[in-house]
């Protein structure tokens, strides 16, 4: 049985103020959330904030993204080691926007996806097609493509130590969601593709859907077989939206 996760992505948005509302917010209803759990990865500079505010409650947190390399003259860049020195949990990894605006290959996902096992942080690695791709008819090779980098990478084991999140990217902040038969098309080709390598790894694998996730969709998502709770940009700053996401999810 997969219990189910929510994970926020605030992407570049917050003050210190708004971070300490929303995080307030959402630690006064997380108890409410049931059959769920909860985390929330945010700008590296509101790190410290986060750990303050959340250590000791039952939400998680991480980082957006992390360096390949351990340390050095990457000016920048930030390193699992520093990221676990703020008590991350996880780190989103090969998110399209990364993909696309820093030009993130395939490999490099892959090595980032290394880095953060090796440092013992669970990765969130992204995948996901592009409106085009979709129209061409690719979805499954590009999906495909992007989960055996990781997956040539680290092998069954590792990403037995990961979470993958399928995120259209026609779907990302645009309030166009897949439909719930369209996520669980990609979801169940990905959990297939893993069960080829490794069984085991591929029905205990937690696959989140993103892409325009919100309260009224979430439990109508997350009711499909293999979707097993969401990445959250937008509704994630909301408090309220987002434990109402947490509470679908979870089934209550
Ligand atoms: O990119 C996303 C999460 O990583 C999804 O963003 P939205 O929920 O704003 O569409």
């Amino acid at each position: 049985m997969r219990k189910p996760l929510v994970a926020g992505n605030w992407k570049m948005n917050g003050t210190r103020e708004s971070a300490r509302t929303l995080l307030d917010g959402i630690k006064a209803g997380a108890m409410a959330v049931n059959g769920a759990d909860l985390a929330v990865c945010v700008p590296y500079v509101f790190l410290q904030q986060v750990q303050e505010a959340l250590d000791g409650s039952p939400i998680a947190w991480g980082g957006q993204d992390l360096s390949k390399e351990p340390k050095g003259a990457f000016t920048g860049d930030i390193s699992a080691a520093m990221l676990l020195e703020f008590g991350c949990r996880f780190v989103i990894v090969g998110h399209s926007e990364r993909r696309t605006l820093h030009g993130e290959s395939d490999t490099e996902v892959a090595e980032k996806t290394a880095a953060a096992l090796e440092a013992g942080l669970t990765p969130i690695v992204c995948v996901g097609e592009t409106l085009e791709e979709r129209e061409q008819d690719v979805t499954n090779d590009v999906v495909g493509r992007q989960l055996d980098a990781v997956l040539a990478r680290v092998g069954s084991a590792g990403l037995g130590r990961c979470v993958v999140a399928y995120e259209p990217v026609w779907a990302i902040g645009t309030g166009r969601t897949a439909t719930p038969e369209q996520a669980q098309e990609v979801h169940a080709f990905i959990r297939a593709r893993v069960a080829a390598e490794d069984a085991e790894v591929a029905g205990a694998l937690k696959i989140l859907y993103g892409g325009s996730m919100k309260p009224d969709n979430a439990a109508e998502l997350c009711a499909k077989p293999d979707i097993d709770g969401g990445l959250i940009g937008g509704a994630s700053l909301v408090a309220e939206d987002f434990l109402a996401i947490g509470r679908a999810a979870g089934g209550s």
